[in-house]
């Protein structure tokens, strides 16, 4: 367990408050705001004062808010549970891909529902938005003492909390976008699990130490009664902390952990000696150990924390219903890991998106805003924008059909690739990629401009205002994943007006239906390393539908646009599914939460870094 070296309260004037600040101006929110004093030296136990709210109370305090007694939009009231979501990415700060999406937007929406939420990741940069608490904490890291420190800011309800370590923000500083699992895509840090044995381990002691008193209905330290959210391979060692180093001497008894897999693909796959760089116990060991027929990073007997995080955490969870069937379906899709998840039940729950960050109405990224009302209007001058901003053709009666995404095997950009080459000629039709990623990916797509100047472009970018350009101004967008837990561009593209062409997969099939809001293309091969003539078969056929109805038959094309936007993607349904799905672990004083509305905006221009 680790050291608390250096404890000090957050000063007040930084964040408004003492540390036991109690507001006076409405007697339901100050019983709320004492909830999670300490009470106990060690036990920082919570003062169920919260039982004292009646659902009146609870009413009381969510009008105040919306009112706007309250400070700022954000609509949270005390009640629910204490959560503490853990993960390697949290947007904005930051995000290589969905699963900063995540941390960025599930937690807010958590915290509208009453529910006191904290996030914990690596401080890789020198975030502007966020404070030095002072406190400071010591663990030991594989054979070294290292000591963290915590950053925090309190935003859309959530307490941000930012580990802070030369590990983390000496590799990635001022490359946060690129550089947060290795020097390069494909290549990892060497020490990564020790960076990610202490992100789990500073994890562990945030809601102990930290003694957070920025807003009026929560104060004082968490506490041990938190479910602990923890996200992919990075955070599989918090559940074999928690009860090696706490649980084991009384602490966190009632505390439970969720176990999210955002992607199976990325495991955590070491080399077996390397256990005992874990400082875990030889209990766990078995749930570690892994055979695979690969050379790397060692032959042979390997540890793969993954399983690991499967086994030893209170239950599973996934990002989609479907991508839950398909993980114990076969080993392709469970990537070696389909028969340990059968032990376990795995619940699939559906992603939203960010509908503050993606909201065509408002999106500082686009020429023209607008919303389902005016779309028909908007999207050709943004058609055009897009054209012209990347160098195509300028003319809005061809169709556009546009790619964002991780150039991994995963997303199929190497099968999109060589389907463009058996449509693209017979079609009057534009093509633009965006992403980055593997080398050879990135050289394939930038290829396409040469062969096909006047129809292709291919951006080897992370690359924010262009991601909103395309998702505004393509009529599709293509999604051509070999498999996919859920994915975000098709929800995104459908809050804009943008049709969807998916593979039958993951989250597209739950989140895509035929011919209402897009179109399917069947399930592709998961072998990666090649390109299956079949599945590029199913792109152009399916890209062929596609266009004949933007040729043939714009009632149809308009209506589907409608379908699309007319669906609510936020959020606000997946936390309340999230809440029930938490609320069954049973975790101490888990309470469910109110019905909230989550509403303020995160000025991203905050969060940059150097
Ligand atoms: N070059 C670029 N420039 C700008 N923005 C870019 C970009 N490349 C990607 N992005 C952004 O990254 C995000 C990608 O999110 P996805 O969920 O679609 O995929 P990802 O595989 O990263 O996430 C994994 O985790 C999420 C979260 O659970 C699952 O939805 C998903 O299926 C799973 O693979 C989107 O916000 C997209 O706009
Ligand atoms: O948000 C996007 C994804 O971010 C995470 O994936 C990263 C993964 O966890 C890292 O390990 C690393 O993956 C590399 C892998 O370790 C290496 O052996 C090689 O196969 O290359 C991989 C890519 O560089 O980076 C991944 C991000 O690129 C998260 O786990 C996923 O769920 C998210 O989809």
């Amino acid at each position: 367990m680790a050291t608390i070296v250096t404890a000090s309260h957050f000063v007040s004037h930084i964040h408004g408050g003492g540390a036991n600040s109690v507001d006076t101006t409405n007697s339901n929110l100050a019983q709320i705001s004492l909830r999670n004093q300490p009470v106990t030296h060690n036990g920082l136990r919570k003062v169920d004062m919260i039982q004292m709210m009646t659902k009146n109370a609870i009413l009381t305090a969510k009008k105040s808010s919306r009112s706007g007694t309250s400070s700022g939009n954000v609509i949270i009231c005390g009640t629910g549970m204490n959560l503490v979501f853990v993960a390697a990415e949290v947007g904005p700060w930051s995000k290589t891909g969905g699963l900063g999406d995540v941390l960025g937007g599930l937690p807010p929406a958590m915290a509208a529902n009453g529910h006191r939420v904290m996030t914990v990741s690596p401080r890789y940069d020198q975030y502007k938005d966020a404070w030095d608490t002072s406190v400071l904490v010591e663990m030991k890291v594989g054979d070294n003492t290292e000591t963290v420190r915590f950053f925090h800011c309190h935003k859309r309800g959530v307490d941000r909390v930012f580990v802070d370590h030369p590990m983390f923000l000496e590799k990635v500083w001022g490359k946060t976008k690129s550089k947060v699992y290795g020097p390069n895509a494909g290549t990892d840090y060497k020490d990564n699990q020790l960076r990610f044995s202490l992100l789990c381990q500073a994890a562990l002691e945030a809601p102990r130490v930290l003694n957070l008193t920025n807003n009026k209905y929560f104060s004082g330290p968490y506490g041990e009664d938190v479910v602990f959210i923890a996200n992919d391979w990075h955070t599989a060692l918090l559940p074999c902390y928690l009860k090696s180093m706490y649980q084991s001497k009384g602490i966190y008894k009632q505390a439970k952990v969720a176990f999210c897999i955002h992607n199976i693909a990325y495991q955590g796959r070491f080399a077996f000696s390397d256990f005992s760089l874990l400082n875990l116990l030889d209990q766990f060991k078995s749930s570690f150990d892994f055979m695979d027929g690969y050379d790397k990073p060692v032959k042979g007997r390997k540890i793969n924390w993954m399983k690991g995080g499967i086994l030893e955490s209170d239950r599973v969870f996934t990002v989609s219903p479907y991508y839950a069937k398909e993980l114990v379906s076969g080993d392709d899709k469970g990537v070696e890991l389909s028969t340990i998840l059968r032990f376990r039940t795995v619940t699939g729950s559906i992603n939203g998106m960010d509908t503050q960050e993606w909201n065509p109405a408002t999106d500082k990224y686009i020429d023209c805003n607008y919303d389902i009302t005016t779309v028909m209007d908007a999207k050709p001058l943004l058609k055009e924008a897009l054209q012209a901003a990347v160098g195509l053709p300028v003319d809005r009666s061809i169709p556009v059909i546009g790619f964002i995404g991780r150039l991994e095997e995963q997303k199929g950009s190497d099968i999109l690739v060589a389907a463009i080459s058996k449509f693209i000629d017979l079609n009057n039709v534009q093509i633009i990629i965006l992403g980055t990623g593997k080398k050879s990916f990135e050289k394939q797509i930038e290829q396409l401009e040469v062969l096909y100047p006047d129809k292709a472009r291919g951006v080897a970018k992370f690359n924010v205002p262009l991601a909103h350009m395309i998702t505004a101004g393509a009529d599709f967008m293509l999604v051509p994943s070999r498999f996919e837990p859920c994915g975000l561009i098709q929800l995104h593209a459908m809050r804009y007006g943008t049709i969807p062409i998916v593979a039958s997969t993951g989250g597209l099939v739950d989140t895509v239906k035929e011919g209402y809001t897009g179109f399917h293309m069947g399930d592709f091969n998961v072998e990666c390393a090649t390109v299956d003539p079949d599945d590029v078969l199913k792109i152009v056929t399916t890209v062929g539908r596609a266009l004949a109805v933007y040729g043939s038959t714009p009632l149809t094309l308009a209506e589907m646009i409608q379908n699309c936007m007319s669906q609510d993607l936020s959020w606000k349904g997946p936390a309340k599914n999230w809440e029930q799905l938490l609320l069954s672990l049973g975790a101490g004083g888990s309470e469910p939460g109110v019905e909230g509305e989550e509403i303020a905006p995160l000025a991203k221009e905050n969060v940059a870094t150097p």
